[in-house]
């Protein structure tokens, strides 16, 4: 195969956090006596990291204050810390695309905005931690997603050309990132995409499960370099 790794997207890729990051929204909300929010309005504010998913809960008509955006993060941070994986599920097709790539010997990773103290313990919780080599987190490089930095920095850990590393997301931030770090972007339809769905011609293919996404990876043709 063309490919010697694959970094994955973690929220509305691998799994389906969505219930409990609006449980600790709802709650954070609460605590700092701010109007509730939706399911889904949640979904559509997932994407760009925690900070900005507790900004674009406070925002109404005018976005917070710097004091009122730092209680409410901390808020967060305290009730998601407690629930964080409680209704997590893993999507269909997650667990046989990994045994699958893992099979083929190549290398995994997670890149997530997820912040660090979050994903490791709901990797941990969803019992996946095993399938990866290298795990990058919102906070572990200065930039995230769609910045490259993440992917590359991903990439260097596991000692791989970025052209020859596969990143499926479930949005643009995800491959915007991809393609800036010079790596192939595939994408799944079903997460979380800040209310712009991705389509075929945004990424290099548009897959239907992490399992599909295998299969298309068999086929790739690097014509570049033939
Ligand atoms: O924390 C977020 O905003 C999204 O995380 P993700 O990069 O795993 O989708």
């Amino acid at each position: 195969m063309h490919f010697q790794s694959v970094t994955f997207d973690l929220d509305g890729t691998l799994l389906d956090t969505i219930a409990d990051l609006a449980e600790g929204c709802r709650l954070m909300l609460e605590e700092v006596g701010a109007p509730p929010r939706s399911q889904a309005e949640v979904h559509s504010f997932v994407g760009k990291g925690m900070a900005v998913l507790v900004e674009r809960c406070l925002t109404h008509a005018q976005p917070p204050t710097a004091d009122q955006l730092h209680a409410a993060i901390e808020s967060f941070k305290r009730h998601y810390a407690v629930i964080n994986g409680r209704s997590a599920q893993i999507y269909p097709g997650v667990l046989e695309g990994l045994q699958a790539w893992q099979a083929s010997g190549l290398k995994m990773g997670v890149v997530t905005n997820k912040p660090g103290m979050f994903t490791e313990t709901l990797l941990d919780r969803m019992g996946m931690t095993d399938y990866f080599d290298v795990i990058v987190s919102g906070d572990t490089t200065a930039h995230k997603k769609p910045h490259p930095e993440p992917i590359l920095h991903a990439c260097r850990i596991l000692g791989v050309r970025p052209d020859r590393n596969l990143h499926i997301g479930d949005s643009k931030n995800d491959i915007h990132a991809a393609h800036a770090a010079g790596c192939l972007a595939y994408a799944v339809p079903y997460g979380y995409n800040e209310g712009e769905p991705v389509d075929s011609a945004d990424c290099d293919a548009l897959v239907s499960d992490l399992l599909v996404a295998y299969q298309q990876a068999l086929t790739f043709k690097d014509l570049k370099n033939k």
